[in-house]
């Protein structure tokens, strides 16, 4: 068994607390072994005037959208979709999602994410994108059938459900795989249906966006009758192993029906506030019970990949929505970037204890910014930014250290990420 010892610092806890202590990791097992005073490590990470703690988790994003960040900005979401994003996605290649995705594995990986979830196309590359760069991922194959005849509309659907199936424990495991329907209002009711039930016989979970503007509710109330949600559980989309982004026009009913059954929501603040969405319920979607995740979503919607700068967010916007200043107070906000990401994802991370899976950040408290620390949790709140990680560790293994990339080369990255969305700029043009 090989060993890393993260020593020097101080840990957050499960409950919240911070303490002094050492994390050990079986770098095999990709598992932590120990947290407190911990015998020696073969390797070791200083986290001296550190915080160690959970690494965070996007819970919805699209990751090869760095390349459109910046591409079209200052729209609602029809809009923007239809007029700029979805006339450019027409034009991508394999390469492309593979050189956005390794921008935005540069990006997540600096700002100590260690686990996200992907609904986008070309998705065998996404995949290799992870594999390599060592994180962890539940991924998907996002389908869209408006304006696509039924032969190629079923094609897109199987296309999701046979990613789905194939790439379920890819790269040693830390590849999970979802059915990724965009949305209620972007694929056909009868298909929904019919690979709902084909991924619940597969054992394959589901991620899709939902209830993410006024706008859409309004047709699915005329058309069906009921809310969104209502009509998404009678499609039979709503499992505990299930997550949606966005929930961000749920009313009552929609709330206790998450609850009761235990589907995750993905909030997307900046995304939310960028595309003028709306402010989703968080408090009172907390207090139902619902699990609450973060999510950055794409790039070009946000227009980072700073979990930080979400959970920040999310206790803003927590409190807005809530008209309360004690709303999504700031150990919510963390819970929801870690743990709340985890549950979501279906990964046993998300907080530093023994047993679970060595996935780590490792903050940097020794800053202008972050002075005085009278309350840590307070500071990842409201103060850290993604700069601020020092380490990253998923699996076990160490991804960033002392802000160097150990898995990718960031230069070479950049500059074909650049390169190619200027091409597939020129080409969608
Ligand atoms: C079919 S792959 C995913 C699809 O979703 C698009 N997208 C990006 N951001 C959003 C958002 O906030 N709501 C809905 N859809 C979004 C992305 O551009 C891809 O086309
Ligand atoms: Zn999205």
């Amino acid at each position: 068994m090989t060993t890393l010892e993260i020593t020097g610092g101080r840990v957050l806890r499960p409950d919240f607390s911070v303490e002094r202590a050492d994390v050990l990791v079986d770098q095999d097992a990709g598992e932590i072994l120990d947290v407190g005073d911990v015998p020696e490590g073969d390797e070791t990470l200083d986290a001296a005037d550190c915080l160690v703690m959970p690494g965070l988790v996007n819970a919805h994003t699209h990751a090869a959208m760095t390349l459109l960040r910046g591409y079209a900005d200052d729209k609602p979401l029809d809009a923007w979709l239809q007029e700029d994003i979805w006339p450019a996605e027409a034009e991508l290649t394999a390469a492309d999602v593979r050189a956005g995705t390794e921008l935005a594995l540069v990006e997540m990986i600096r700002g100590g994410v260690t686990a996200f979830a992907d609904m986008y196309f070309e998705e065998p590359a996404v995949a290799d994108a992870v594999a390599d760069a060592g994180v962890r991922a539940r991924l998907g194959h996002g389908v869209v059938t408006v304006g696509k005849d039924d032969e190629s509309a079923r094609a897109d659907n199987e296309e999701s459900l046979d990613f789905a199936r194939e790439y379920d424990g890819y790269a040693d495991g830390r590849v999970k795989t979802v059915y990724a329907p965009h949305s209620l209002t972007t694929v056909d009711d009868a298909l929904l249906a019919e690979f709902t039930a084909e991924a619940r016989g597969a054992g394959v979970p589901l991620h899709f966006h939902a209830n993410e503007t006024a706008g859409e509710v309004e047709p699915i109330v005329e058309s069906e009758g009921e809310r969104p949600l209502a009509h998404a559980d009678d499609l039979g989309m709503l499992t505990e192993d299930d997550f949606l982004a966005h929930g961000v026009h749920v009313d009552g009913e929609e709330i206790d029906l998450l609850a009761a059954r235990g589907t995750a929501v993905v909030h997307c603040p900046a995304s939310n506030m960028k595309l003028a969405s709306g402010m989703a319920p968080v408090q009172r979607l907390r207090e139902a019970g619902v699990t609450v995740a973060l999510g950055t979503d794409g790039a070009a919607s946000n227009n980072d990949l700073d979990v930080f700068d979400e959970l920040r967010d999310a206790a803003m916007l927590g409190k807005l929505a809530a008209e309360d200043a004690a709303a999504v107070p700031a150990e919510a906000a963390v819970e929801m970037a870690t743990a709340g990401g985890a549950d979501a994802l279906g990964f046993d991370s998300g907080r530093v204890e023994a047993g679970a899976n060595a996935d780590l950040a490792v903050v940097d408290f020794d800053a202008p910014h972050l002075t005085p620390v009278h309350d840590h949790v307070s500071h990842l709140a409201y103060a850290v930014r993604g700069s601020d990680v020092r380490h990253t560790v998923c699996d076990g293994r160490v991804l960033m250290e002392d802000r160097d990339l150990v898995t990718l080369d960031e230069a070479e990255i950049r500059g074909r990420a650049a390169d190619r969305a200027a091409d597939l700029a020129e080409r969608a043009d």
